[in-house]
This record gives C-alpha cells, sequence and structure tokens, in this order.
C-alpha cells in the first residue's frame, strides 16, 4: 500500500461479527477520523446458530452456507463503521469456524483451532508489512471468553507482531514492521456491573424485558478489574454506528435499545464506551489514555467535530449508551 493514512489501527478478530460487538464504536471513530481502521477476521463463522427461521438453511447441517452469507453481513456492518479494509486470514475460508470449544467441529483438520500458529501468523505478517499499523488490537489470552477461535486469534495475532519485527523471517512478506502499540479487549467490572444494572433497573420498572434471558456478568468476554484498564478513547459519540454494524451481523446477534442479544436470547449491555489494556509499548502518558494512538507523536484526527472531539460519519448521539 502506498500513500498510507499517518494513522493506521488493525484489529484481529475470530469471526464476523466480533468486531462490531468488541470493537465496533473504536473502529469508527478512527475511521470517521480519517485513520487507515484494516480488519482481519481469522474464519468466516461457518458453525455459528442462526438467529433469523427464515434463514435457519443456512446453518453447517443442513445447507452449509453461512460462511458465505456472513461475509455479506460482514460487508454491510463494514459500510456502518466506514471502514474499507477488511481481509480474511489466508483469504476467505482458509481456516474454518473450530465450533464452541469442545465441539467435535474442533477435530475437523482446516479448522482454525487446529492451524499451525506460525503458519497462520505469516498470512498475518503479511498484512503488517503490508500496512504497517502503529497500533493492534486483538483479544486477550483467554480469547474474552474461551471461544476456540477467540483463543487461537490471540495466539496468532501475537506470534505475527514478533515475526513482522523479525529482519531475519521471510523478507518475501515485506520490510520488517515493529508494531508500536498491542492493545487487548476488556471491560471494566464496574461498567459490566452498572449495565446489568440498568437492564434489571427497567425490568423493575416495567419495561418490556428486551429478551428471555439475562447473560450473566461473566459471560462478557474481558471483564477485568477496573485498575487493569489502561485506556479508553472517547468512542460514545459513536456508538450508533456500532449497534447498525452489530444488527448487520443478523443471523448472530438482534439489537434492543441499550442492549443485544446473540442466538442464546440473553440480554447483555450495548456498551458505547470500549476499553483496552496496553500489553506491548509504552502508554501515551499518566492514568487511562483517551486516544489508542496517544504517544506516539503523530498528526491528530484530520478534523475534530463540532463537540471539539471527534466528529464525523458516525458521530451522533447514540440511541442508546451504556
Ligand atoms: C460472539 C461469538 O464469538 N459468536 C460465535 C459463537 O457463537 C455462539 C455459539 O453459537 C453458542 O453456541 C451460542 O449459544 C451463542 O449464542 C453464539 O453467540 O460460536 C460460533 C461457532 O463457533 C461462531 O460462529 C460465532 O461467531
Ligand atoms: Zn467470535
Amino acid at each position: 500500500m502506498t500513500d498510507l493514512p499517518g494513522r493506521r489501527l488493525l484489529l484481529v478478530h475470530a469471526h464476523p461479527d466480533d468486531e462490531s460487538i468488541n470493537n465496533g464504536a473504536t473502529m469508527a471513530k478512527y475511521a470517521a477520523e480519517g485513520a487507515l481502521v484494516t480488519l482481519v477476521t481469522c474464519t468466516l463463522g461457518e458453525e455459528g446458530e442462526v438467529i433469523p427461521p427464515g434463514l435457519a438453511h443456512l446453518a453447517a447441517d443442513r445447507d452449509d452456507a453461512l460462511g458465505g452469507h456472513r461475509v455479506g453481513e460482514l460487508a454491510a456492518a463494514m459500510k456502518e463503521l466506514g471502514v474499507t479494509d477488511h481481509r480474511f486470514l489466508g483469504g476467505a475460508g482458509r481456516y474454518r469456524d473450530s465450533g464452541m470449544m469442545g465441539a467435535p467441529q474442533n477435530e475437523r483438520p482446516h479448522c482454525f483451532w487446529r492451524a499451525d500458529v506460525d503458519e497462520a501468523a505469516a498470512y498475518l505478517v503479511e498484512v503488517i508489512r503490508e500496512v504497517r499499523p502503529q497500533v493492534l488490537v486483538t483479544y486477550d489470552p483467554h480469547g474474552g471468553y474461551g471461544h476456540p477461535d477467540h483463543v487461537q486469534a490471540h495466539r496468532v495475532a501475537m506470534r505475527a507482531v514478533e515475526l513482522a519485527a523479525e529482519k531475519a523471517f521471510r523478507r518475501d512478506l515485506g520490510e520488517p514492521h515493529e508494531i508500536a502499540k498491542v492493545y487487548w479487549n476488556c471491560v471494566p467490572r464496574s461498567v459490566a456491573e452498572e449495565g446489568f444494572a440498568r437492564l434489571r433497573e427497567a425490568a423493575a420498572a416495567g419495561a418490556a424485558v428486551p429478551f428471555p434471558g439475562v447473560a450473566a456478568l461473566d459471560d462478557v468476554p474481558g471483564v477485568v478489574p477496573d485498575e487493569e484498564v489502561t485506556a479508553a478513547p472517547r468512542t460514545a459519540p459513536y456508538v450508533a454506528a456500532k449497534a447498525a454494524a452489530m444488527r448487520a451481523h443478523a443471523t448472530q446477534v438482534v439489537v434492543d435499545g441499550h442492549f443485544f442479544a446473540l442466538s442464546n436470547e440473553l440480554s447483555q449491555p450495548l456498551f458505547a464506551d470500549e476499553f483496552y489494556r496496553l500489553v506491548r509499548g509504552r502508554a501515551g502518558g499518566p492514568g487511562r489514555e483517551d486516544d489508542l494512538f496517544a504517544g506516539l507523536g503523530l498528526p491528530g484526527p484530520d478534523f475534530t467535530g463540532p463537540d471539539g472531539g471527534a466528529g464525523g460519519a458516525g458521530a451522533g448521539a447514540g440511541e442508546g449508551a451504556c
């Protein structure tokens, strides 16, 4: 890639939908500010459940056409976020969705869970050396909630960060590149607790509870003690874009105001603020960073919105912000 934008963010995710659920507002914010936002998704989500009854035929145990359908859902979600650079690791279909931990699909030869980490990381090194991001975001070692593809996405991403910088590694994949800052997705426990408190208050007030059940707080991926959170970029103005992107993943997610549910029909808070833990590189100052690019001496946003913060296509008071 030539003439790269000044600020470049790379996100590594397991399935189509994870990017919107975990980082949708962050992606919309930085895309609106003129940064290059690149998403690499490791599988097509072929083994997912299907929420809309009319699409049930897509499921792996019927037409096995869900992967192709979710490619389209991801493209629609990226349009909502203003993200134009999204790729599949090794090309669409190179690695198949492994199913939930312990499922028989974990044993399939070309599922992502059984991938050789170095081989998969080499595909990501090629992207890193092309895009040359200053910041990378992925899951913690538990993959947020223990899904095998999430755990493997973490392993492949962290291995690729190392290999991309190695001068002796595969120069055919491009010039070495050191990513300055690596973050893992997380949610401060106090924010998760407040989100579920809102849900209980709504139910107690007789509001129609959006979904039949309520998830457990620890079902929220990546909940950590507040003090472990090191960055909270100002993403709340982009919650509407996040909600729209999540809705685009219609086989996997249903959004209702402040809340959403996956195919398990358990309500979870839809967070407007998104949080991160810096695990590699230097923080941009004391306390929580309010910008993932802080401390890198890069030009700021290409423009600022009327609120003096970052404005842009995705900005606007979200219909529901937790
Ligand atoms: C958010 C996420 O990672 N979704 C994955 C997950 O989907 C869950 C799975 O089907 C589970 O059985 C359901 O109870 C839950 O509601 C789903 O979110 O695992 C799928 C299979 O690997 C994957 O396709 C989906 O993207
Ligand atoms: Zn996932």
